[in-house]
């Protein structure tokens, strides 16, 4: 059920953002750990599946997503757009708000979340363009403060392509000024080259 997973991966985003927050009492750490395993329960009776274990998910990203799962929790989630919605034509638009649980240095977005977030775009933007592949390279440059607490604007596209290898590029961008933008090589995976709207095979395979 793809709305009460959603509204529960919400709840799990408040929980973590207050959790980084809160200060307290013991007590109050306590009582309220004893209360997340009561949920952690319910979870575990209901599947078989170990945690860690690759899940192998499908193309495309769906609501368990890393970046733009809806029922993924550590999933900021990055909202996608349709392509020319917001950005020019061919480009991948995305909105994403990240929160205090992402700071890096104090008062800005930490720059591992920033890169995940470009990596995420560039691997849209090829996918899209129909070209999906993995990323061998991503340099980032961050050029002034990513916040957090605001919806950040994402756009990337793909450049170049020769051969299996993909050109693409990205930016984020707030105010509309860009605080860090990346480019990035991809590698079309044999399996999928040509097939954007297929199956994505399972983990380690290429
Ligand atoms: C699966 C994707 C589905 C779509 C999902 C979209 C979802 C949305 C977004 C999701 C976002 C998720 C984002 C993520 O999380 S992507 C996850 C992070 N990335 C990876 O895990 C990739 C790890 N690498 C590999 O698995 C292999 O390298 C693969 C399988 C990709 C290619 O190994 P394979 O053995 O098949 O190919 P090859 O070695 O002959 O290389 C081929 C060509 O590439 C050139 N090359 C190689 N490395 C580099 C380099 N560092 N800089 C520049 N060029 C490089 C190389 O010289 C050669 O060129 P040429 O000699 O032919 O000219």
């Amino acid at each position: 059920m793809l709305e009460g997973k959603a509204i529960l991966a919400a709840r799990i985003r408040e929980l973590i953002e207050l959790t980084v927050l809160v200060d307290g009492p013991e007590s109050m750490f306590a009582e309220a750990a004893d209360r997340v395993a009561a949920v952690v329960s319910i979870l575990r009776a209901a599947t078989d599946s170990e945690p860690g274990v690759p899940a192998g998910r499908g193309w495309p990203p769906g609501v368990d997503d890393a970046l733009e799962g809806v029922g993924n929790p550590l999933a900021p989630p990055m909202i996608i757009g349709h392509p020319g919605e917001s950005g020019a034509d061919g480009e991948v638009a995305a909105l994403v708000t990240l929160g205090s649980a992402h700071e890096g240095a104090p008062g800005r977005a930490h720059g591992g979340w920033v890169a995940a977030i470009l990596d995420h775009a560039v691997g849209r933007a090829a996918a899209q363009a129909g070209s999906p592949g993995m990323t061998v390279s991503l340099t980032v440059d961050y050029h002034r403060a990513t916040p957090y607490g605001v919806p950040l604007d994402v756009r990337s596209r793909r450049v170049d392509q020769a051969g299996r290898k993909v050109f693409a590029s990205a930016e984020i961008l707030t105010d509309g000024q860009v605080t860090a933008s990346a480019t990035a090589t991809l590698v079309t995976v044999r399996a999928l080259a040509n097939k954007a709207g297929g199956e994505r095979p399972g983990p380690g395979s290429d």
